[in-house]
């Protein structure tokens, strides 16, 4: 236990809870009194332009979240991390995912060992073998050369190559195919594979332990598939050259019978949610070449120098999640929405889910003492504007305050993008308007004035004064993916500081593998279960009754 104060009695807290008490401002007196927000409330980072004025904070406020912020020493976190000390307390792992983008000059080290050269060890040994099967060089076991990619894993070694994949399409070589498998249910696999020839697929198994159930499942599958299914190859030395292991635990890879020079590795300091600019971005290298993926890494490493090195009135992922704090903490606020208009971020905030929601998602301090306040939010969402016609109803006369940031692009990506460039503009005629209505609205008098009869007033009216953040690139690039990864990583990061949370480990998915281990035989063999619950105990009954 240390003796500081617990945050919530922290002066800077107290102070915080005092200046919300006395808000009254609305955004539209907000504006009024000071249109210099519009231009002040800026910050630049590399690419993108964040524009954070529809914000129901002043100048008293943000210095006040500073504050917060220096009386935590989010700042000397930070500089821990990036030294490679070991702040994933109850793992007793160094934090470290900044290497993994770190120039190949740069010196990072963990245990006195600089890790810089391993990791381009393994980018070099990446792209040598993406250019293999870029170029048709890597073929399979019968000589026919590779067409399509098979990534098997889920969580981090899932959600970040398959978002990133989606992101980057107009970068990919549309001679292949790449497909995404991660739920346990069978289904997935069988329609990732229904249609695609064995003696032309690659499949990457991606799983950092190599004991994830659900990815040994489906990589066991795969292989039944690649030798015994209908086109099966039927000889186990094919396996050699259909499956590669992207993993830090090589002695379960070879046990599965994977080459391990077929293995590409990564390290225990890198948690599985930021892992996919690791090895566990085989199956991106492959689809936009070692360059591609290296301009995304260098968006990456820029953000952290930003973040490394910014002062705070102009640190991004410093503000971001102070902004958070302000409306989880102080507005009682319990969601995020994150809402990109770009169809290739389609997966991007389910992406953010497992990055913000397992990192930040924790009751208990960095001493394991139960928290007395709120940590990380729901994070949710979808591409505009598919949910302006869903959901955007209730984020603008609903009751729940949801802040939200905006993601937008100037111009269209890929070879249609002259054809589509009015299209786009009527896509972020949306983005402008959707940010506009939510801080503004429309008052009653303004509803008054165009005619509405008086008992349709209220209904038509907006109370405005729902808070977005604004981010603005030219073009969805991989380095702009990089640059925006990043951002979220270290705003993430910055809440957890401030929170005194542990926001690299993830305790609160192991009860769960454990019981569906124990409850597992009751439905297969109809074995006992000691200790299962009333309610469960009836619905395995139920389950192996109706399956009859
Ligand atoms: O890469 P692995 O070891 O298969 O783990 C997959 C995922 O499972 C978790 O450990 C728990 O959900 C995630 O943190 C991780 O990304």
């Amino acid at each position: 236990m240390t003796d500081t104060p617990r945050l919530d009695r922290r002066p800077e807290w107290t102070a915080l809870e005092d200046h919300r008490a006395h808000w009254q401002d609305h955004l539209r007196e907000l504006f009024a009194a000071d249109p210099g927000r519009a231009e002040r409330y800026v910050v630049r980072v590399g690419d993108l332009r964040i524009d954070y004025s529809k914000h129901l904070i002043t100048d008293e406020t943000l210095a006040l979240l500073r504050e917060l912020a220096a009386a935590t020493d989010v700042f000397g976190l930070r500089d821990a991390m990036f030294r490679g000390a070991r702040i994933n307390v109850t793992e007793d792992r160094a934090v470290l995912h900044t290497a993994l983008r770190a120039p190949r000059d740069a010196v990072v080290e963990v245990d006195g060992e600089n890790v810089v050269p391993g990791v381009h060890a393994v980018l070099d040994k990446m792209a040598d073998f993406a250019g293999r099967v870029r170029s048709g060089e890597w073929t399979g076991h019968t000589g026919k050369r590779i067409r399509n990619v098979v990534n098997i894993g889920i969580g981090g070694s899932d959600l970040g190559p398959a978002m990133a994949y989606e992101v980057l399409r107009p970068f990919t070589a549309r001679e292949l195919t790449f497909r995404f498998v991660s739920n346990v249910d069978g289904a997935d696999l069988h329609e990732a594979v229904r249609d695609l020839d064995p003696a032309e697929t690659l499949f990457i198994v991606a799983s950092k332990t190599f004991t994830t159930i659900e990815t040994i499942t489906n990589a066991t599958s795969a292989r039944t598939w690649l030798l015994e299914g209908p086109h099966g190859l039927g000889d186990e030395k094919a396996v050699a050259r259909h499956f590669v292991a992207l993993s830090t635990n090589a002695g379960k890879v070879t046990d599965f019978g994977i080459d391990p020079d077929n293995m590409f590795e990564f390290w225990d300091w890198v948690g599985g949610r930021y892992s996919y600019d690791s090895a566990i971005g085989l199956s991106l290298m492959i689809a936009i070449g070692p360059e591609r993926f290296r301009e995304m890494l260098d968006g990456f490493h820029l953000v952290d120098e930003h973040f490394r090195t910014a002062p705070a009135e102009a640190n991004a992922p410093l503000i971001l999640g102070l902004l958070g704090i302000w409306y989880g903490n102080f507005f009682d606020a319990q969601s995020h929405a994150v809402l990109p208009y770009s169809h290739y971020l389609s997966k991007f905030t389910a992406y953010l889910q497992q990055l913000d929601m397992e990192s930040n998602g924790k009751s208990v301090d960095r001493d394991g003492e139960p928290v007395d306040w709120q940590t990380g939010p729901v994070v949710w969402g979808t591409p505009g504007t598919n949910g302006q016609h869903a959901y955007y109803q209730l984020i603008h006369q609903g009751t729940k305050l949801i802040p939200a940031d905006f993601i937008g692009f100037a111009r269209p990506v890929g070879e249609l993008s002259d054809v589509l460039k009015a299209q786009h503009d009527l896509l972020m005629a949306n983005f402008f308007a959707q940010t506009q209505a939510l801080a503004f609205g429309k008052t009653a008098d303004e509803v008054r004035a165009e005619g509405v009869a008086e008992a349709q007033v209220s209904p038509r009216t907006f109370q405005g004064n729902h808070p977005t953040t604004t981010i603005l690139a030219a073009e969805l690039t991989p380095s702009v993916l990089g640059q925006l990864v990043a951002l979220y990583e270290h705003k993430v990061f910055v809440q957890g500081a401030v929170w005194d949370i542990d926001s690299f480990d993830q305790w609160g998915v192991e009860l769960g593998k454990v019981l569906a281990k124990r409850i597992e035989p009751a439905l297969t063999e109809g074995a006992d279960v000691p200790g299962l619950d009333p309610s469960t105990a009836a619905l395995v009954a139920a389950y192996r009754e109706l399956g009859k």
